[in-house]
Formats: structure tokens, sequence, C-alpha cells
């Protein structure tokens, strides 16, 4: 675990603020767009093309998560490659593995080469996801909110799946859900796991069951967060749930309940997870050796827990609770 200051990596722990984790902003804000526009941020010149980007990720992280379902929802596999880092991120932060054979970019062993090799001097964190141009040999985008946008629209024409799961007439919705289920649920469990200090943990551990109260009560009259359209909104909040019972319950003191115990958020989680192919996207090895493994200031021992043993294939209730009487 570590970062990059003024590109020489350094072997260090989070710096907390005054005992709370501060998340720090993304530094690659470009977009790719149909035709090489500039998106809504940073430089244009990223057009929409079929083997150009690369995406690297972690399968254990629930922001890196994002982008894979989006892959897959919008049949980009075939036009948009991935390396899969270790799941166990150490001295060296995220590093390449056996099983990242396919990286296109060579003599490579750290995700933070990729960063120095798009800029020699850069100083920041290290995260995945990162969304690669292969031709232009830099970082398109390292900030996932963007990278699911671009994915949602940007290669339609490529791709024939015109799939929008970011509708025009719902982005105000799902801008004010996106906000509060960020603050207080996706970034919320990093806030209660990393604290030091035991009122900035009680605080987000309120905020984040207060918040999971207030959906699964919403729940009981929309079948999805923005209403009866599955957004971007839902998939945002499923990589931060279906990583609850895991492993934040436990590894972060979230142990007020599961999610398995709220009568909506249950259903409504498997029914997200039992959309076709989006189980494939999940692996709970890798979710629960990164976070046991990786985080050793608060977990010592390196031991990764067993269970849970939860079965999401199982039936759920959601089209049932939906569909019209008569
Ligand atoms: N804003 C970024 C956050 C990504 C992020 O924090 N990823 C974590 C893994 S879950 C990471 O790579 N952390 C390494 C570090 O902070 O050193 C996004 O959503 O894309």
């Amino acid at each position: 675990m570590g970062l990059l200051i003024n590109g020489k990596w350094q072997d260090q722990w989070y710096t907390l603020q005054n005992g709370e984790f501060v998340r720090e902003n993304a530094q690659y804000r470009h977009w790719v767009t149909p035709d090489g526009q500039p998106g809504p941020s940073g430089e244009g010149g990223f057009t929409a093309e079929s083997g150009r980007y690369h995406l690297f990720v972690s399968l254990a992280c629930p922001w890196a998560h994002r982008t894979l379902i989006f892959r897959h929802l919008k049949d980009l596999q075939a036009h948009i490659g991935i390396t899969i880092v270790d799941p166990r991120m150490l001295e060296h932060g995220w590093a390449f593995s056996e099983i990242s054979r396919d990286n296109p970019v060579q003599d490579i062993r750290y995700l933070h080469q990729l960063y120095t090799r798009a800029k020699p001097d850069y100083t920041g964190r290290v995260t995945v996801p990162v969304l690669w141009d292969k031709q232009r040999d830099t970082i398109v985008s390292n900030e996932s909110a963007d990278i699911i946008r671009m994915f949602n629209s940007a290669f339609d024409s490529l791709t024939g799946n015109d799939l929008d799961f970011y509708p025009e007439a719902l982005r105000n919705e799902i801008g004010t859900i996106n906000e509060v289920v960020y603050r207080d649920f996706n970034n919320g469990v990093y806030k209660a796991g990393f604290a030091t200090d035991q009122l900035i943990y009680e605080k987000a551990y309120d905020r984040i069951f207060n918040r999971l109260d207030a959906i699964d009560d919403s729940l009981n009259t929309r079948r999805y967060l923005a209403g009866n359209r599955l957004t971007e909104a839902d998939w945002r909040f499923f990589t931060t749930l279906i990583r609850f019972d895991a492993v934040y319950y436990s590894h972060f003191k979230l142990n007020k309940q599961r999610i398995e115990d709220y009568p909506n958020l249950s259903n409504y989680l498997r029914a997200l997870y039992q959309i076709s192919g989006i189980a494939g996207t999940v692996n709970f090895e890798h979710i629960k050796t990164h976070y046991y493994y990786s985080h050793s200031t608060i977990n010592p021992t390196q031991i990764i827990p067993k269970g849970p043993d939860i079965d999401y294939t199982r039936p759920h209730n959601r089209v049932q609770a939906f569909s019209s009487p008569g």
C-alpha cells in the first residue's frame, strides 16, 4: 500500500485527517467520445475505436467492478481488453501476477509503473480502475464514475448496443441518488473501516445503516433506485452491496445487520446479481483476499474468513412484487 511522490513509489498507509479517511480525487478525467470531441472534462482526441483501449481492474475493488459490469452490459468485451491485478495489494501497491499475462503494456510488474509511464513525475495514489489508451500510451481516465458513462454510450455505433443506463429524463434523479449513496454508503464503508477515531467510525456507521433503512423502505414502492427503470445508480449501489456481508460487515465493523436481513434489499440484490452475465463479474475469492490480506493495519494476521455461505442464485421476489395485478 502506498503512493507515488514525484514519480517515486513510497510504501505507506493512508494519511488520515484527524482519524478520518478522505478519498483523493482521480487525476485523469479525459473522455472517450464517438468522434474524439472532448467530453465534460479533460482533452479531446480519444475516439471510440475497437481494440484501442484497455481496462486495468481489480476484481476485488467496488469502483473497478462498476466498469466491468458496464463492459459486460454494453457488449464491449470484444472491443476493450482487461488486465486483472493480483488481489493482494502489498508494499508495491497493485501488482500483476501470472493471471495478468494479457497485459498489453510490456515490462511492467506494478500498476504504479503504468502511472509513471503516462506521467513520469506523477504524484498521488495509484488506483484501479484505469482506462488505458494503447495508441497514445497514456491514461484516459482513472475515475470509474466517468468510465461507466463513456461505456454507456460512446461505443454504441460499434456494438449496436443502445441500452441506456443514464437516460436523459432521469439524470437529475440519478445525480441526487448517486450523491447520497456515494457519501453514505460507497465511500461511507471506507470511512467506517479506516477510521482511527471512535466518533468518526460511529458517525459513518450510523449514516450507513440510516441510508440502508431508507433505501430498504423505498424499495417497497420502487423496483429500482430511480423508479421502474434500471439505471447506473443501481449498478453503483450494487458493487458495495454485494461486498457487504462478505467483507464490510466484519472487516469494516459494520455489524448492525447484514444485507441478508433486509427484506427488500436482499431480494433486490439477488435480482441484480441474477441478471445475465453479472454473476460472472463477481469474484468473492478476490474480494475477500484483497481486504483481509492487504489491510494489515486492520487484520494483521491476514487470515481470510471462510464464510459467509450465501446463495445469491436463490429466488427473489422482485418480479412478482412489481407485476401489475390481474
Ligand atoms: N475515484 C476512484 C476510486 C478508485 C479507488 O479508490 N480504488 C481503490 C481500490 S478499491 C484503489 O485502487 N486504492 C489504492 C490506493 O488508494 O492506494 C474511482 O471510483 O475510480
